[in-house]
Formats: structure tokens, C-alpha cells, sequence
């Protein structure tokens, strides 16, 4: 897609610790609506290429924009429409899930909190656990709980990094309906996942990592035609 559509945009980015590079320059462009796979093997890049998309890192190499505009977490415009799960657990030990989630609704001027948070809670599968604490969930229920947080507040663009992980199949088909339905209601969305099935069915287009460099694009069905059956990714 032209860069000029595009909501974010990487251009010649690349990122090293020491010696290691961990992302080799590439350019990417997600339009508004685009939904969009990153695929790749353990240690590829697609978490370092995550973070540097939302601004929570920055490249050694390249630009990106959001918007038109440099990328940077601290932007107010970046802190209001960029949402991100991520593979930190940002959540306060004391509070409970309900909690964290009417701290998200205040923190982003959330219209009718209480009915999007029990409607975000049934859809999680979680209004049995809306007064636990988040030390008591399970892993797949902590997981609900942070992407019901991405889900509750206004975004343009979605970032996920492997949001599968530790859900079962049930919840896992959930999210796809999910994903799909972010890029219906017009927000971008990029994700990494190493779940072959969640990319063919939610992706527009899918891009393949390998040792930090991009390996191949297209449709998902083109990408996952170049993977090996028997590897892991
Ligand atoms: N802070 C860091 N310091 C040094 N090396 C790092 C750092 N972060 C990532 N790396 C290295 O960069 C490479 C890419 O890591 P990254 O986490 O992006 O991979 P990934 O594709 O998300 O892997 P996975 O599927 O296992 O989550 C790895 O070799 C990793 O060791």
C-alpha cells in the first residue's frame, strides 16, 4: 500500500543491541481497517518491530510515523489512539479486574463504561472473575483481561503481540472474531502470532521475519505456503 494512506509507517527501520541485529531494515505501511500478520520463529524480531511500532522503542536505523507524525509513546495523540498488549502485565495487584478496567475507562473519557466493561467482561469470559484480583486469574484469563483493556478504550491502531498465547481454542476463535472486527470498524491493526490459522483468518496481509529480516510478503496463504510444514513457526 502507498505510505501516503498509510496510518503507520516504517521506513528503513532497523534495530541492534550491541552486535545482535534483532531487525534488519524493512518498510511497512498498515492503512485504516488493514489487518496485518507478523510471522517468524522464536527471536525473528517481530516483538523488537512490535515495540518500535507503538513507540515504546526506537529504531537504531529509519523513521516511524503514526498518523504523519513521528511515532512516540509519550504523544498524547499516540497515548489516545494507539492500543497495545503487549507481553508486559501492566496491571496494579490491587485491583480488580473490574477496577483496571474503570481505571482505563476514566484514564481514556470511556462514553457508558459500565455497559462496555460488562459487555467486555461477558465477551472475556470474565464476569466471574470481575471482582478477583489479577494474582488469582489463570494466565488465559490475565490475557483476556488485558485485551478486554485494548478493546475498552478509542484506537485507531491495535498492536498485539502474540495474543493467542495461553488462551484455549474457544477464546482463541473469540480473538479472531475480534481482530476481524477491529479492521471492520475501521482500526489498523498489526499483530504477531506464531499461530498459523489466526493469521489466514484475520490477516489481509501477513509479513515473514527470519533472523530479522524480512523474509517474505503477501497474502497470508502466500506467506504460509513459503513455511516449512514441519517448523514451528
Ligand atoms: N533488549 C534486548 N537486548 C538484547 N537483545 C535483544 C533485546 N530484545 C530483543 N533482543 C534480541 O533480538 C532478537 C529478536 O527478538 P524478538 O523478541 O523481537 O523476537 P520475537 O520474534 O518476538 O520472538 P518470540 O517469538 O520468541 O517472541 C532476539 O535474538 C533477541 O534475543
Amino acid at each position: 500500500m502507498s505510505t501516503a494512506a498509510a496510518l503507520l509507517s516504517l521506513q528503513g527501520v532497523s534495530r541492534s543491541f550491541g552486535e545482535r541485529e534483532a531487525l534488519r531494515p524493512l518498510d511497512l505501511a498498515v492503512a485504516p481497517g488493514e489487518r496485518v500478520a507478523l510471522l517468524g520463529s522464536n527471536g525473528s524480531g517481530k516483538s523488537t518491530l512490535l515495540r518500535i511500532a507503538c513507540g515504546r522503542d526506537r529504531p537504531t536505523t529509519g523513521t516511524v510515523t503514526f498518523d504523519g507524525a513521528p511515532m512516540s509513546e509519550d504523544d498524547i495523540r499516540v497515548r489516545a489512539r494507539v492500543a497495545v498488549v503487549g507481553d508486559a502485565l501492566t496491571s496494579y495487584p490491587d485491583l480488580t479486574v473490574r477496577q483496571h478496567l474503570e481505571l482505563v475507562a476514566v484514564a481514556h473519557s470511556v462514553a457508558e463504561p459500565e455497559a462496555g466493561i460488562a459487555e467486555l467482561l461477558r465477551a472475556q469470559s470474565l464476569s466471574e472473575h470481575a471482582d478477583a484480583v489479577p494474582g488469582t486469574l489463570s494466565s488465559g484469563q490475565t490475557q483476556a483481561m488485558l485485551l478486554a483493556s485494548a478493546l475498552l478504550r478509542p484506537r485507531d491502531l491495535l498492536l498485539l503481540d502474540e495474543p493467542e498465547q495461553r488462551l484455549d481454542p474457544r477464546a482463541r476463535d473469540r480473538l479472531a472474531e475480534l481482530i476481524s472486527a477491529e479492521g471492520e470498524r475501521g482500526t489498523a491493526v498489526l499483530f504477531a502470532t506464531h499461530h498459523r490459522e489466526l493469521a489466514r483468518t484475520c490477516a489481509h496481509r501477513a509479513l515473514l521475519l527470519d533472523e530479522g529480516a524480512l523474509a517474505a510478503e503477501g497474502t497470508p496463504a502466500e506467506v504460509l505456503a513459503t513455511l516449512d510444514p514441519l517448523s514451528g513457526t
